[in-house]
């Protein structure tokens, strides 16, 4: 079980190759980097990358929650990259392309919590299984991959994707790990990628994973409880008496009181 309470709101995707981006990094408001080894690194670069990821994850990144994406199971660059964790200080991996629970087999020696991604058909029936492992502290959706497995023609439609990212709520919540959402691609569009922020809280997800810098601040807003909601969660709480009652015009009961408790924790 993963508190819902701790989980990153902000994810922000780093290029283990970009050495500019590396740097600035440390500077910026994401409640978790995540350096990627995987599809932001060109293959002739994964060397390098390996390497850059080492240098700053040892210098640190001013007490900021870290993890690092590494190749998926069966690829020929997942070993190199393992073998570039083993003593490293982290706060979880990220393991892409997770179809099953035996996919997770490689990363388990390294003892740290799996942010495991679920990109695939395949993966979205499986969810609940791979969220049920006890390595897997949340799920992350990968729907730039899912769009492109599942032919999608207008790229990344979410809402043809809806029975998806639904599924991996539901498999996260199941197995009380954190429900973390895909990236947004258009990184000029700010309306746009405020409207998919707020669709994702309401949708369920805990946190948004992000590929720039300027989505991070409007990301923390969408997922942080807004002053309004934290007023009435503070009225709800202060006049709960049990069971059912009425209370500004309608019904609540226990569980309301404990939602209302759960967003208040989450200021
Ligand atoms: C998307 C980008 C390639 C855009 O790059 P660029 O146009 O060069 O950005 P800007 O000039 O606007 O950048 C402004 C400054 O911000 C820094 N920057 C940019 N991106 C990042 C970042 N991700 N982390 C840290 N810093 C960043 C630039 O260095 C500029 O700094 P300054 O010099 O001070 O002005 C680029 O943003 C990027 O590469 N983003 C990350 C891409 C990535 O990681 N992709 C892989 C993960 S997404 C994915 O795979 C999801 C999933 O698997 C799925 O299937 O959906
Ligand atoms: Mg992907």
């Amino acid at each position: 079980m993963t508190h819902p309470e701790s989980a990153p709101r902000s994810l922000l995707y780093v290029p283990g190759s970009n050495a500019r981006a590396l740097e600035k990094a440390s500077g910026l408001a994401a409640d978790m980097l995540i350096i990627d080894l995987e599809d932001a690194v060109p293959a002739d670069r994964k060397d390098e990358a390996r390497a850059a990821m080492r240098a700053a994850v040892m210098a640190g990144f001013s007490g900021k929650r870290v993890a690092v994406r590494v190749n998926a199971t069966g690829t020929a660059e997942q070993a190199a990259d393992i073998d570039a964790l083993a003593d490293l200080t982290l706060d979880a991996v990220v393991l892409p392309k997770v179809d099953a629970p035996t996919d997770l087999g490689p990363v388990r020696g390294l003892g740290l919590p799996v942010l495991a991604m679920i990109e695939t058909p395949a993966a979205i029936y499986a969810a609940r299984d791979i969220g049920a492992d006890p390595a897997v502290a949340g799920l992350i959706a990968g729907l730039n991959d899912l769009a492109h497995e599942l032919k999608l023609p207008d790229g990344m439609d979410r809402s043809a994707m809806s029975h998806a990212i639904q599924a991996i709520v539901l498999a996260a919540r199941a197995a009380g790990v954190w429900a973390l959402d895909g990236v947004y691609n258009a990184i000029d569009n700010v309306a746009g990628f405020a409207g998919e922020a707020a669709e994702g809280r309401r949708l369920g997800f805990d946190g948004k994973s992000l590929i720039h810098p300027s989505q991070i601040n409007p990301c923390n807003a969408a997922f942080a409880p807004s002053a309004r909601e934290i007023a009435a969660a503070e009225a709800l709480v202060a006049a709960a008496t049990g069971g059912a009652q009425r209370h500004d015009g309608r019904m609540i009961e226990d569980m309301h009181v404990a939602a209302a408790r759960a967003l208040l924790a989450r200021r």
